[in-house]
């Protein structure tokens, strides 16, 4: 279903009793403003709201927030940043809606996705009815809504709240990305738990450092346990084995809970077995201790098994409970998928698009695969630069073979993308094969029974951004096309 049709569909209309003019919506598209609206600037990579006040007036404005002088005749709001005041606005012109139910929200470089789906199994296992906001989509319920940001702007976040609210949703869980910590777009949102996955490097193109990258991802800790409206203590949940969950347990005021495996944690995997079938391992919490047998693969699942089961302590739900809902989980679309064949060929697909993601499928791939690892790595363009030589790297020293390719070039040239990968190997050997569906259908000719071929970067998704254009492209498509088209067979 398409967002716009749902959000339009809920009246919000707010009445003044001393004879303001009603403000009917908040838009930071001038284009969508109507007769009572606030219109808020917003200063964009291709657009810039200030320029559009005068269209937003003639459109129906009644007042107008920008962060520079703007020429008009309704009343102006200046402030500091349109984005974070936005957030503010919209939390309260929507009446504080994560006020009304359980909000869990995930930041960390890698995870996010899976461990909120995750969660959200936990949480509709305990009988509540369930929301969930992601890369993937958002939903309400069984009903899916498409997204565009794996955080959405605020007006739309806040617009979603208010319609989980009204759609009896009692508990959410969320995606966190830092673009959006640090642009203010959860700014007004109520968190009761607030997950930590791990840091690694990526989005090095926003947040410049990653110390920057760090502190972003910090402000949702920094936020957690201070907001006027909580009526129930919130807790953060944070990774033991990664470094920086020290930083964010020193700058929060809520519960901390640890989860972990090499270092001592309240919630701790033990008895760790990884098997072509998935994992099995032992959680060890306050109290007791429960045997997982899950259908996940890999140590890092293990890791977001143990963030979900965190999460899902401290929101009261019964380890008992949070295992059924666990061993249910079969896999998560485009994260470690496996193609179904019959060639004796191990077809993954996945979404790493990070060095440190794609190292963790490898590493996961090698064990189970009695043959060769062959891979397919590839850097989106527009995108975090200094990551593009690491991918490289990692592609060559953990599969026995690599090929790179174009992964949504965007407005850049896919030679050049690969060219910067290509900065970080020498000596190593490596195949660049521009043409994304080439490079699959050459590394299913290449592999023989026993060889495990990992398509990576793309996971779930089923479009290739190449320049403005966005085409239909689905790895998992190809890679069928090419399991059935391969010339000679698997012998
Ligand atoms: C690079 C970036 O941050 N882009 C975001 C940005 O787009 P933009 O700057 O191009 O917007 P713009 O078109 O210049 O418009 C600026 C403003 O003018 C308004 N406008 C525009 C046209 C017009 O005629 N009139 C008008 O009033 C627009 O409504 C907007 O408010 O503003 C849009 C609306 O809020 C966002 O959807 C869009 O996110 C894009 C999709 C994006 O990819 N963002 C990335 C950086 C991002 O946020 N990623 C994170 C993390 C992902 C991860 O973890 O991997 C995420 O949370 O998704
Ligand atoms: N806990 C983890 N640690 C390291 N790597 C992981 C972890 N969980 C998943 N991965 C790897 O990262 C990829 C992306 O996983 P997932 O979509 O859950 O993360 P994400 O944080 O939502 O990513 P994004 O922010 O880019 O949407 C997976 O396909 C897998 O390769």
């Amino acid at each position: 279903m398409d967002l716009s049709t749902v959000l339009t569909a809920i009246p919000f209309y707010r009445q003044d009793k001393e004879g303001n003019p009603a403000i009917t919506s908040i838009e930071n598209d001038h284009r969508l403003v109507t007769e009572g609206s606030i219109f808020i600037c917003i200063q964009g990579f291709t657009f810039d709201g200030h320029t559009a006040t005068k269209e937003a007036v003639e459109n129906g404005a009644a007042a107008v927030v920008a962060e520079r002088p703007v020429d008009v005749s309704v009343p102006v709001i200046y402030v500091r940043s349109t984005k974070r005041a936005m957030a503010q606005l919209a939390a309260h012109f929507y009446g504080h809606p994560t006020d009304s139910f359980h909000l869990i929200g995930i930041t960390g470089t890698n995870g996010k996705t899976t461990t909120s789906h995750l969660i959200e199994e936990i949480l509709r296992a305990s009988g509540e009815t369930t929301g969930l906001i992601g890369t993937m989509y958002m939903k309400i319920g069984d009903k899916m809504i498409e997204t565009k940001n794996t955080t959405p702007e605020s007006l739309t976040l806040q617009k979603t709240f208010a319609y989980m609210k009204q759609a009896g949703v009692s508990s959410a869980v969320m995606e966190v990305s830092s673009h959006a910590l640090q642009e203010g777009r959860t700014n007004g949102t109520q968190f009761n738990v607030a997950v930590f996955t791990n840091l690694t490097q990526d989005h090095l193109d926003f947040h410049r450092t990653m110390e920057e990258y760090r502190a972003a991802k910090g402000l949702l800790f920094a936020r957690l346990g201070n907001s006027f409206h909580a009526s129930a203590p919130a807790y953060a949940v944070l990774n033991a084995d990664d470094a920086a969950s020290a930083v964010y347990e020193a700058m929060t005021a809520a519960h901390v809970v640890t989860y972990g495996i090499e270092k001592k944690a309240d919630i701790q995997a033990k008895d760790i077995q990884l098997t072509s079938e998935g994992t099995a391992f032992t959680i060890h919490y306050p109290g007791g201790v429960i045997q997982i047998h899950s259908k996940l693969a890999g140590l890092f699942n293990v890791y977001n098994m143990l963030a979900a089961f965190a999460a899902g302590f401290v929101s009261k739900i019964t380890p008992d409970t949070m295992k059924q809902a666990l061993e249910r989980v079969s896999g998560v679309a485009g994260r470690f998928e496996l193609v179904p064949n019959e060639s004796g060929v191990s077809v993954i697909v996945d979404y790493a698009h990070t060095p440190d993601s794609l190292i963790n499928v490898l590493e996961t791939v090698r064990p189970l695969t009695k043959g060769r690892v062959i891979v397919i790595a590839g850097c989106g363009g527009d995108r975090d630069k200094t990551k593009r030589p690491l991918m490289a790297q990692a592609a060559c020293k953990y599969a026995d073979e690599a090929i790179f390719t174009s992964d949504n070039p965007r407005s850049e040239d896919p030679v050049s993308i690969l060219t910067d990968m290509k900065s970080g190997v020498s000596g190593e050997a490596y195949t660049v094969i521009v043409d994304r569906k080439e490079a699959i259908h050459r590394a299913i000719a290449l592999a023989k029974p026993g060889d495990s071929v990992v398509i990576a970067g793309k996971g779930h998704e089923t479009y290739q951004i190449i320049g403005q254009e966005v085409i239909h492209f689905d790895d998992r498509e190809v890679a069928k096309e090419a399991l059935a088209d391969k010339k000679g067979g698997f012998a």
